[in-house]
């Protein structure tokens, strides 16, 4: 059984070990995450290239050896090679997040199936079961929770700051902030409008 958690990768290095087409996918996601990313590989995707020349990765032009995880907080094997991406395995410490993306045993974390809409983050995981399931359901989730949802959190957002700071009725403060998350308000046209409507009834029972 794994532990779902949210990882800030912000400013940690992360070495990716491989830079072929699953390296990419894996390194665009840790790019995204702003993490500190160190690529190697005696050759890269044109994309891992990019990134390079724009400066957003680092990339050593070489076979792995130990050393190149020596001090990574994330480490992810992701060669073509079987026996490498094992030996990159072993030569991680028990301290370290390790992913090695053909053999879920050796790893001790997996990366999910991911929808993002602004701060709002869904992972879909079946634990290596299936990863196409995996991204099957990311896909009917992404239609139901479409981009629309990226600015009705940063309003909840905005909104729950404003509940916290003047309301002190902890009835009043539930009430208000539930209200914000029905279906019945997100579909208004002005959320801004329907908040001060709501807010000033709620406030005056
Ligand atoms: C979710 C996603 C995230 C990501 O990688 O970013 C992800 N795999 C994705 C895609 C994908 N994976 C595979 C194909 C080719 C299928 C085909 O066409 O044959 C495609 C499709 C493609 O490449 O497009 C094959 C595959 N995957 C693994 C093995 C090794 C093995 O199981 O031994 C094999 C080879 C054996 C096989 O073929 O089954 C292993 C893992 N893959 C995982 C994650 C982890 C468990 C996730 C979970 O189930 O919880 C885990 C354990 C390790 C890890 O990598 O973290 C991403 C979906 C992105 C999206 O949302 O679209
Ligand atoms: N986890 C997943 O999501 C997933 C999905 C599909 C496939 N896979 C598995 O992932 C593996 C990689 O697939 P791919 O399509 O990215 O392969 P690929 O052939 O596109 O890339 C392989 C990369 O590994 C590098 N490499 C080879 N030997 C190396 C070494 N000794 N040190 C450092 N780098 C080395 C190569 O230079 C290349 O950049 C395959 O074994 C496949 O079974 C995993």
């Amino acid at each position: 059984m794994t532990y779902p958690i949210m990882l800030d990768l912000t400013n940690k290095q992360v070495v990716v070990i491989g830079g072929g087409k699953v390296a990419e996918r894996k390194i665009r996601g840790l790019i995204e995450a702003k993490a500190n990313v160190v690529v190697v590989a005696p050759e890269i995707t044109a994309l891992i290239q990019q990134l390079v020349d724009e400066g957003a990765l680092v990339w050593r032009k070489k076979c792995f050896s130990r050393e190149d995880i020596k001090e990574a907080f994330l480490i992810i094997a992701a060669t073509n090679e079987r026996g490498v991406n094992e030996s990159v395995a072993q030569a991680a410490r028990p301290h370290q997040l390790i992913n090695v993306v053909d053999n879920p045993t050796q790893s001790n974390f997996y990366v999910p199936s991911t929808v993002r809409r602004g701060k709002l983050t869904i992972a879909v995981s079946t634990g290596g079961a299936s990863p196409i399931l995996a991204a099957k359901i990311r896909r009917e989730i992404a239609e139901k929770y479409d981009e629309n949802y990226e600015n009705y959190i940063d309003f909840l957002y905005e909104c729950r700051q404003y509940i916290l700071r003047n309301v002190s009725d902890s009835k009043k403060k539930q009430q208000l902030l539930q209200v914000i998350t029905d279906e019945s308000f997100r579909k208004t046209e002005n959320w801004e409008e329907e908040f001060q409507k709501l807010f000033k009834r709620i406030m005056s029972e």
